[in-house]
This record gives C-alpha cells, structure tokens and sequence, in this order.
C-alpha cells in the first residue's frame, strides 16, 4: 500500500528552512524556551516565564503532580499547542514563525513524539504504522518498511508487523508508539510517560532506545514521567510546577 504523503524528497537529515525568528543559534542548543506562559480554561495559569535549554546529546525529564501541565508543556513543544506567551525555538527556528504547513513540515521531519495515549492508527499495519513517519518524507516505501521493521524488533515486536492495533495490548501499543517515533531519527523526541503501560525490563529496554538514540544520536529528548526509575536515566530531572521547571537532579 502507498501511504499518504509518501513522494516527498528525502529530508531526514536536513533541517526545515530556517525563516526570520528571535530564536538564537547554536550548534549545542537543540531546544530552547524562553518565557513560556500558558492558561487554560477560565484564566487558570498553568505555567508562566517558563525555562527550558536542552542540548544534542541530552536526556531531560519532567516530572509533577497530575494535572500541572506536563502533556500541555509537550504539546506546545511540539508546535501542536500554542503559548500565550514567549518562544520556542527547535534548531533556531522559532515555531511561532512558521505557517501552519511549515510547522507540520518541521514536526514530521524533526520531532517524533510519544503521545500518552499512542495514536496508533487502527486501519494501517503496525508496520505501517511505525513506517509512517519516514513514508512522509521518503519516497523509499521499502526502505521504510525496513526500517520499521527493525524498529519493532528493538521494541520486542519482531514479526508482529502484518498485526493491528486492536490485536495488541497497552504496552504492545506503546511500544509501537515508540518504535514510530524513533523510526525518522528525529532531531527532538518528545515522551508522555512512555513507560506507563511497561513492566520493568520492557522499560529499560525501550529507554535504551532512547538513549542510543539521545546520547549516540545526537537528539535531544524530554520525557514526561512519574516514574522514579525512568527519570533516573535522564541527564537532567525537573519538575514542573506553577512557577516553572525546578531542578530535582543536575542543573
Ligand atoms: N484545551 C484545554 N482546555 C481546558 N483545559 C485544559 C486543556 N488542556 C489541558 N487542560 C487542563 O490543563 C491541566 C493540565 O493538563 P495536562 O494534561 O497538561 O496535565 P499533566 O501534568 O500532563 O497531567 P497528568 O500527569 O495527569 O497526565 C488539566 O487540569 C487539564 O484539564
């Protein structure tokens, strides 16, 4: 089957068009935030002035209380949400700059994300599914059918491509929520509590992925977590709360 969108060129390593922004540039800097506020319903302030700097090659993960705002943060990282206030810059682009195709074109070729409830889509393969990333950008089906296919087996999933979703339990899903967000080497990955659903070596197994990915990759990653051992293998542990991101481990 063709995916749609596939017939793009081949962009993985190539970051979008960098249009006039605020956002300073460096070559360690992947993301950076400044003075982020956000509210939600009935003037109720999640965060505001929030600070965030996470270079290539680094681990950071969020923790705080239910309800604080970890998964908006995320969204709005992703350029899927809006801030009231402030920037966020991926690569020195500022995504508040870019039109709505450019920011879809930056999330599809820059960022992969696990969302918490995993989006697996119920009318393609797995295979395709985790393809789908690179089917967007590629137009190499087979290669990415490939490479999905050596995703799901750094996951535990070999030979489980042909399944679907609703074959699949919790943390099946979520290990193929993982697999596709990692298959398009993304240069920022994004994790809502991509351990949830996992038993314990499940989890070190697929923050191995992560790692591999971050630390040998070259990506920056930010996880949200309540989990005390999946924060332990960030470079970096925050918390989010009303006033912003607090240090619990490193700087
Ligand atoms: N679009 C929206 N409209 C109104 N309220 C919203 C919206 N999005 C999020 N909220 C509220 O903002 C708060 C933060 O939600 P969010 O999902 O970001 O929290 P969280 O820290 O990730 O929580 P959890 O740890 O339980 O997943 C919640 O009270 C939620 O109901």
């Amino acid at each position: 089957m063709r995916f749609p969108g596939a017939g793009f060129p081949l962009l993985v390593a190539q970051p979008a068009a960098l249009p006039h922004s605020g956002c300073m540039s460096t070559s360690s800097i992947l993301l950076s935030v400044r003075g982020l506020a956000k509210s939600v319903a009935v003037s109720r302030q999640l965060f505001g002035q929030l600070e965030l700097t996470v270079a290539a090659g680094e681990l950071v993960a969020i923790t705080g209380e239910s309800g604080v705002g970890k998964s908006t943060l995320l969204n709005i990282l992703a350029g899927l949400d809006d801030a009231d206030k402030g920037m966020v810059c991926l690569e020195g682009t500022e995504l508040a700059a870019l039109d709505e195709t450019a920011r879809t074109r930056l999330r599809r070729e820059r960022i992969g994300f696990v969302f918490q409830a995993f989006h697996i889509l119920p009318y393609l393969t797995l295979r395709q599914n985790v393809a789908l990333p690179l089917a967007l950008i590629s137009p190499d089906e087979r290669q990415a059918q490939r490479r999905a296919d050596e995703m799901l087996d750094a996951v535990g999933l070999a030979g489980r491509g042909d399944g679907y979703a609703r074959d699949l339990s919790g943390g099946e899903l979520q290990r193929v929520a993982i697999a596709r967000a990692l298959v398009h080497r993304p240069a920022l990955i994004l994790a809502d509590e991509p351990t949830g659903n996992l038993d314990p070596e499940t989890a070190v197994r697929v923050l191995d992925l992560f790692g591999t990915a971050v630390r040998g990759g070259g990506a920056a990653g930010v996880i949200v977590t309540h989990s005390d051992a999946t924060a332990a293998v960030a470079d970096r542990v925050l918390k989010l709360t009303a006033h912003g991101l607090v240090a619990r481990r490193g700087n």
